[in-house]
């Protein structure tokens, strides 16, 4: 069945079908309320409440179907977009920031192999081939026996047990946490690269309207995650100093606090945005620098 034309008025997004993508996948096509029900596995799914269809792919297919415009929109990592040579072929929406790992090239941890170049005319496995292929082909040309091909064989999972078995010299495969990789006796002598999961886009959608509305929301779901909003009150003269410290994402904002007497100073109540992870000192700055009633409040979703 041709989708394109089988549903001509929906733009169709392709979404991993399965494995470490797809949870979050879920979440993040829930928090941007497109709504859909996915029947027992099935790999289509209409939205209920949007002109889209979300199909349920493999994530190393992905890029394909996005990149030849049988797709509008797909979410993959950036090391099956690069590896499936799509890159020219998709736009880069939007970083994820979820699915970070590293693609590393490893060699057994007992053995004598510590640097790339020994790896030069050996035999590797992975499943990312190309990348693989594009790496080793670059230090065959600086290599000091410029004759010396290096094997690059595809395993599409578990490749890590390809040393053990004495099929490769070294691997070209994934890391997260390195469990998997310590498991198996390995240990990483170069990072070819860092990844995680991005939005990408077809160059010939007909719904580039509703990708920015989509590409939008998401980033409106990132920054909630990213930041808090922080409220709190001071004497007017401490503006510019606190300021200084918690300018807000854009701007922060100044309302006037009622006085009780005319006599009373101007105080003025302040929000801003900012950053999680820089929360605990800038509430300590705030409060050095003479503001009160410092609250902080988790921002569910934003538009930014
Ligand atoms: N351990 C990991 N931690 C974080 N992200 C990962 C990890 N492994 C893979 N990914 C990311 O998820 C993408 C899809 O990998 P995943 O393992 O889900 O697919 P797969 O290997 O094709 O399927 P499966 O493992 O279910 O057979 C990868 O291309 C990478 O971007
Ligand atoms: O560093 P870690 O946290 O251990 O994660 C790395 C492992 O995760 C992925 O495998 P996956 O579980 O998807 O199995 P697969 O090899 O069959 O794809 C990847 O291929 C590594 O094997
Ligand atoms: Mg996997």
């Amino acid at each position: 069945m041709d989708l394109v034309n089988h549903l001509p008025d929906r733009l169709l997004f392709a979404v991993p079908k399965k494995g470490r993508l797809y949870e979050k996948c879920c979440d993040l096509l829930n928090g941007a309320d497109i709504k859909f029900r996915r029947s027992n596995r099935l790999d289509i799914a209409l939205s209920t409440n949007l002109p889209i269809a979300l199909i349920f792919l493999p994530a190393a297919d992905i890029p394909i179907f996005v990149g030849e415009g049988n797709c509008d929109l797909g979410i993959t990592g950036l090391d099956q977009i690069e590896e499936a040579l799509m890159n020219e072929h998709t736009t880069d929406l939007l970083d994820l920031k979820f699915g970070s790992c590293k693609l590393q090239i490893q060699v057994p941890a007992d053995g004598d192999i510590t640097s790339p170049e020994q790896l030069v005319g050996k035999k590797i496995v992975s499943s990312f081939t190309r990348l693989s292929t594009d790496y080793f082909k670059k230090l065959e040309k600086v290599s000091e026996d410029s004759e010396l091909t290096t094997h690059i064989r595809y395993v599409g999972g578990s490749v890590e047990a390809s040393c053990a078995l004495g099929v490769a010299d070294a691997i070209v495969d994934l890391v997260e946490s390195g469990e998997t990789m310590k498991a198996a006796g390995l240990k990483p002598i170069e990072t070819v690269l860092s990844t995680s999961a991005h939005l990408i886009s077809s160059k010939e959608t007909k719904f580039p309207e509703l990708v920015e509305v989509i590409r939008q929301r998401f980033e409106g779901i990132l920054a909630a995650k990213q930041y808090v909003l922080c409220n709190f009150n001071a004497p007017r003269r401490l503006l510019h100093d606190l300021l200084a410290i918690t300018p807000g994402r854009r701007s922060a904002t100044v309302s006037s606090l009622e006085k009780r007497n005319p006599e009373d100073e101007d105080w003025v109540a302040l929000s801003a945005m900012v950053e999680r992870n820089a929360i605990g000192d800038k509430m300590d700055q705030l409060k050095k620098a003479g503001a009160t009633d410092i609250l902080v409040l988790e921002i569910n979703n934003c538009r930014v």
